[in-house]
């Protein structure tokens, strides 16, 4: 993944605490989406929201830097679709609009993670 060429999408987003907002919104919408609640039943939402702010945040190009499990191995063994895939993008744009990101700037964060798409994919 290539960096962030500037910061304009972490600033856009409100920066650490805009990002943090959304993700803490969205783990409480991941468990009760019932398309998602099944993968996310024995998850810490606090723990999965703090590694996905930090992830963001890099994304974004904010100071940060994502030092948890990489993205294949952390959904290694969960046999997500991509339906499964597309179910979680449509639950955070449900939050992104919530929390009133700019909709700009919220494609622009599904831009970043969309190539994610395979290495978190892992059935046909
Ligand atoms: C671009 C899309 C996605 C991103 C950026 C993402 C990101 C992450 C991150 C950062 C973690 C935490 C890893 C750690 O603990 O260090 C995680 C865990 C997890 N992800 Fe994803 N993920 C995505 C898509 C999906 C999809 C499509 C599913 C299933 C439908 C899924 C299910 C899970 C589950 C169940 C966990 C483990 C949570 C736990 O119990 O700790 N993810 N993901």
């Amino acid at each position: 993944q290539t960096p962030a060429a500037d910061d304009s999408l972490y600033r856009a987003w409100g920066e650490k605490a805009g990002i943090q907002a959304v993700m803490q919104d969205f783990v409480v919408r991941l468990q009760a989406d019932a398309r998602m609640a099944p993968f996310f039943k024995d998850t810490n939402r606090d723990h999965l929201a703090t590694q996905l702010t930090e992830q963001l945040c890099q994304q974004a190009g904010g100071p940060c830097v994502y030092k948890g499990v990489p993205m294949k191995e952390a959904h290694e063994g969960m046999a997500i679709g991509r339906r499964d895939f597309n179910a979680l993008v449509e639950v955070l744009q449900q939050s992104m609009a919530a929390k009133g990101i700019p909709f700009a700037a919220q494609n622009a964060m599904l831009a970043r993670l969309a190539p994610m798409h395979r290495d978190i994919i892992n059935k046909p």
